[in-house]
């Protein structure tokens, strides 16, 4: 019999609407939803659909206006804004498209930032995976220069660095190779794919590309704010079919 691992997240009925009353926006409805330790999500949706918002909740950067949020068996909805930062500290790293990188740190010291943050010296393990990381992502000799002196695709590529390199439980990604050629996001979607296969993290990643969802082993189709579909791992050219139905489904 195989081990069931509890959820890395879970969530519950969710609702998040903006405004009140008879001006509302409903931006998601009733997510129900069990994240597992190691799997891989692609989350797909028409623009609008909720996508950024279901990530931003899952992150614990935005509050359900109804539901419940559990990260690493920790009630997120109830919890204050310092142990929520904490939580996700320690837990989450994110590959978003503003990079929220720090302008003042070279790339190589915004990539042990995390290290930094959690009062941890890097192992001579996590120094060997950051040599990998910087290696396989083109960054080697662009480490000692600062975020305004890399192109934006360098940028992500340090965002996405920073995120591997602490190992943590859960990587949020929002459109991790929007700004990326398309040698270098095949090799980032393999990184995101052997961190889940190979260091047990588990990957949320929001993207438009169906040839980046065939790297998940889920995938997860968001439309008019709730659950449309929920499949198991697909070929690109199956998940651009699915697209296309729901688009014109919509339509
Ligand atoms: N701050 C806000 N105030 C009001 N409405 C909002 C706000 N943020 C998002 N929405 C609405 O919530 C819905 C979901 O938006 P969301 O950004 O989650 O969609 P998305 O699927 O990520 O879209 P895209 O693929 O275009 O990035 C949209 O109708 C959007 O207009």
């Amino acid at each position: 019999m195989t081990e069931q691992l509890p959820p890395v997240l879970w969530m519950r009925n969710v609702d998040r609407w903006y405004g009140d009353g008879s001006s509302a926006v409903p931006a998601l409805t009733d997510i129900s939803l069990d994240i597992a330790p190691s799997q891989f999500t692609a989350i797909m949706g028409p623009s609008g659909s909720g996508k950024s918002t279901l990530l931003n909740i899952a992150a614990g950067l935005d509050n359900p206006s109804k539901g419940q949020v559990w990260l690493a068996g920790q009630p997120f909805h109830e919890l204050s804004d310092d142990r929520r930062t904490q939580l996700r500290r320690d837990h989450i790293g994110f590959i978003f498209q503003a990079f929220n990188l720090v302008p003042t740190l070279t790339a190589g010291e915004n990539i042990l930032l995390p290290f930094d943050l959690a009062g941890r010296t890097p192992s001579i393990e996590d120094r060997e995976r950051i040599d990998y990381l910087t290696q396989v992502l083109g960054l080697k000799d662009r480490i000692t220069h600062r975020p305004a002196e890399l192109s934006g695709g360098q940028q992500q590529r340090v965002a996405i660095a920073r995120a591997l390199a602490v190992r943590p439980h859960l990587v949020i990604a929002d459109e991790p190779t929007g700004n990326l050629d398309t040698r270098t996001s095949r090799e980032v979607l393999a990184l995101l794919r052997s961190a889940a296969q190979e260091y047990h993290q588990t990957i949320l990643m929001v993207t438009h590309d169906p040839v980046a969802a065939s790297y998940a082993d889920r995938i997860l189709v968001v439309a008019d704010g709730r659950i449309a579909g929920d499949y198991p791992a697909m070929p690109a050219t199956e998940i651009a079919r699915l697209m296309v139905n729901l688009e014109v489904g919509a339509a």
